[in-house]
């Protein structure tokens, strides 16, 4: 099993290009790139592990800052990619894109079919057990047909304290076009909820996860790797959604879940580990590995140039600031072998039967130490 090694939670910024609304209102573009890792925005510079400017295509950003996901993901680590930013920033457009569109298909599409085409090469020992969920907001199940407007599934923690929705369907998959299907599945059982439930606003989180679990026929070697995909809900402010009645209640309590998410972040940004709020939201604490646990986690920070939406955007190159400071400790997931469980018992027993003779030796000297046992 490896060391638990540290690394920093990897956070890049995604401009997209002004919009013909933007460009006939005459707003300005505040944005300027100078390099692969600084954007100027209204005169401040924002340095961040990765930019991309508007013109880099869905192929570019995947490779820079996806793809190395997917070795982590075979090789027993957790990975979480999320994407946060104001509504019309480009969150879909990055994580899914246009799925069926081989040039316009975002991250969710492509690491789908590479992990699927990395399993088909490798060792023919290696046996695989994939299986995927999906939920959102309000921790709907967008998995289940048959009753898909359940609602406010309860999150539980696991025998080692990772949190999860329970009650979330997950299916068991065997093809990349399997999963395609289930995602389409996915999208339309998540509109036909948002009508149910009269909401008309399509602001939500939405979780997709994909474990794989492994096992090395030779040496029986067991190893668990957990994919999340996040589309979180756009950012901005409830005024300028002109949002009311029950809609406006769903946009405050969008606002709940992202401003528990930034006190999250602030709190681990600020090394502050011991009172991290995660249970102020139910997204925070489903996320609560991916922010500060056991994960690889790359944050895209998706921005609009327009002036018409600097404080967002500002908003959002702070927020993508404050977390290029957190640090995970990472480890493989591992289920031993029996070799290994012998192995850990005996290095145990060593253990233990050294401790026992230096307790042993402590005892004596205590005794000698005594008062009337010093011998001058
Ligand atoms: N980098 C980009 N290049 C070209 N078009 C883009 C880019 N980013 C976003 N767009 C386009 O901008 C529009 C809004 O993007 P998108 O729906 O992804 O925003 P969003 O942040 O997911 O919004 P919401 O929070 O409302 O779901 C879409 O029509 C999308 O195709």
């Amino acid at each position: 099993m490896a060391d638990p090694s540290e690394c920093n939670v990897k956070v890049v910024c995604r401009f997209r290009p002004m919009n013909e609304a933007e460009t006939n209102r005459g707003d300005k573009c505040l944005a300027q790139f100078f390099n692969d890792e600084t954007v100027n925005f209204c005169k401040m510079q924002y340095s961040f592990d990765q930019v991309f400017s508007p013109d880099q295509t869905q192929e570019h950003v995947y490779t820079a800052c996806a793809r190395q996901i997917i070795c982590d993901v075979l090789q027993g680590y957790n990975g979480t990619i999320f994407a946060y930013g104001q509504t019309a920033s480009g969150k879909t457009h990055t994580m899914e894109g246009q799925l069926n569109d081989h040039l316009k298909q975002g991250i969710l599409p492509r690491i789908i079919q590479d992990i699927f085409g990395h399993i088909d090469s490798m060792d023919e020992n290696l046996e695989f057990l994939i299986k995927v969920s999906a939920e959102v907001q309000k921790n709907w199940d967008c998995l289940n047909t048959g009753d898909v407007t359940k609602t406010n599934l309860s999150v539980h923690e696991d025998k080692n304290r990772v949190p999860f929705v329970k009650g979330c369907t997950e299916r068991f998959v065997s093809s990349s076009e399997e999963v395609m299907d289930i995602i389409l599945k996915a999208k339309v059982n998540r509109h036909v909820a948002v009508t149910n439930m009269n909401e008309h606003s399509s602001r939500s989180h939405c979780i997709f996860m994909l474990s794989v679990k492994q096992e090395n026929k030779k040496t029986k070697q067991i190893l668990n790797g957990k994919l999340c995909l996040v589309d979180l809900a756009g950012s901005e402010k409830v005024s300028k959604t002109l949002a009311e009645g029950s809609v406006l209640d769903e946009a405050k309590n969008i606002n709940r879940s992202l401003s528990a998410l930034c006190n999250v972040i602030s709190c681990l940004a600020e090394g502050r580990r011991c009172h991290v709020p995660y249970r102020d939201s139910k997204m925070t604490r489903v996320l609560q590995d991916s922010l500060g646990g056991n994960c690889r986690t790359t944050i895209i920070c998706c921005c609009s140039p327009s002036s018409y939406n600097e404080a967002e955007t500002r908003s959002t190159l702070m927020f993508g600031q404050r977390a290029k400071t957190i640090k995970n400790t990472v480890v493989v997931n591992t289920d031993l072998t029996a070799e290994q469980w012998q192995e850990k018992y005996e290095k145990e027993r060593r253990r233990r039967r050294l401790l026992q003779s230096l307790n042993h030796r402590l005892q004596e000297e205590l005794a000698c130490l005594r008062p009337g046992n010093y011998d001058f």
